[in-house]
């Protein structure tokens, strides 16, 4: 049986190695056709993961309809794009394993949701964690959740995806193991200004743990369960992203916190960072549930063109509080 992989960036590349090394078959569709010409003749993907040389067994197509009859799909389009890729594809019942970070525009929808929307009988699951794509292609040790509220499926899917270096943690909580990826999308450019205007360790720390706190409100908010966001999927991923200039959101943030305008450093880049299309829509999500999240709010601030003085200023000059509630 053959595994789909829908999204030839970086993570779907790696995902497909990943299928890969655990003897499957894998069609990987990509919507440029420099990639699936280049992974179909010389096994590379010379656009998004240049690196990695990748086996025989991962062809490329760039007709979705080459998908059908695969036994998962992979999803790992960009969040704002799910829902027109998944719109061109006829499913029925296949499961399909979101893994893309974000939450729809418009519409406040995490993307398992949006895909439940376009493909209500098809089974949905989640992998999310703390997850370089580089470092997965390459072999290094790497532990991710699988969240499916079906949990025999679930064991199933985990069960497929793992390999020697690639352990995959079942869960049920699909909503928790979404939000702590979309959620520290937003954390880590705040920590990449952090780093970018020179503002220390302690400040990035401090954004470390109290983002986790506005991650905690905001999916209790949404019926996330507290250690689905204290795991891989939500602190696991935070940590990683807010320590690395390989994370795309974090280096981001430096570009920000170095004074640079968000819209020069947006177009210059052709990968995604997530954060910085999640963060207006989170902002709105919270301020429509009354949950307080200044942090991301800032992000949005900066986003915006504000200045990081000014931004931070006002965050440090909000009247003390309480740690927890
Ligand atoms: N790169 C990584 O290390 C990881 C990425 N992710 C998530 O995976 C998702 C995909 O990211 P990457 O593979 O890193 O992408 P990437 O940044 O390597 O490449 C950009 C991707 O966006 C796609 N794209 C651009 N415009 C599009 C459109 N109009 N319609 C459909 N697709 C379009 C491109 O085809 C390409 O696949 C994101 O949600 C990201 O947060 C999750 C874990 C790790
Ligand atoms: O999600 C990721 C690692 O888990 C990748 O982070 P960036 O998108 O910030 O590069």
């Amino acid at each position: 049986m053959k595994i789909g992989v829908i999204g030839g960036g970086a993570w779907g590349t790696a995902l497909a190695q990943v299928a890969a090394r655990g003897g499957r078959e894998v069609m990987l569709w990509a919507r440029e056709p420099e990639v699936v010409a280049s992974i179909n003749e010389r096994h590379v993907n010379s656009v998004f993961l240049s690196a990695v040389p990748l086996p025989e067994t991962i062809r490329a197509t760039g007709d979705l309809t080459a998908l059908n009859g695969c036994e998962a799909l992979l999803v790992v389009a960009p969040a704002q794009h799910v829902r027109a890729v998944l719109s061109a594809l006829t499913i029925g019942t296949t499961p399909l394993v979101l893994c893309a970070k974000g939450i729809e525009a418009g519409t406040q929808l995490l993307v398992g949701e949006v895909a439940h929307a376009v493909h209500p009988t098809a089974p949905i699951a989640v992998l999310s964690g703390p997850t370089f794509a580089h470092e997965v292609a390459a072999g290094q040790p790497t532990a991710v959740t699988l969240a499916c509220a079906d949990e025999a499926l679930g064991a199933r899917l985990a069960a497929r995806l793992a390999g020697p270096a690639f352990r995959t943690y079942a869960s049920n909580d699909v909503v928790g193991a979404e939000i702590g990826g979309a959620v520290k999308n937003v954390l880590a450019i705040a920590c990449g200004v952090v780093e970018g205007a020179g503002l220390g360790q302690n400040a990035r720390a401090a954004l470390i743990a109290r983002g986790f706190a506005e991650m905690t409100r905001f999916g209790l908010a949404r019926g996330a369960r507290v250690e689905t966001l204290a795991g891989l999927s939500g602190l696991g991923d935070l940590v990683l992203t807010c320590s690395s200039t390989n994370s795309r959101n974090f280096s981001l943030g430096v570009g920000l916190g170095e004074g640079r305008a968000a819209a020069d450093l947006l177009a210059d880049r052709r990968t995604v960072a997530e954060g910085a299309f999640t963060a207006p829509v989170l902002r709105e999500a919270a301020a429509a549930a009354g949950i307080d999240m200044p942090v991301c709010d800032a992000v949005c601030a900066l986003l915006g063109g504000a200045e990081v003085r000014g931004v931070v200023g006002a965050l440090l000059a909000r009247p003390l509080t309480r740690e927890h509630g």
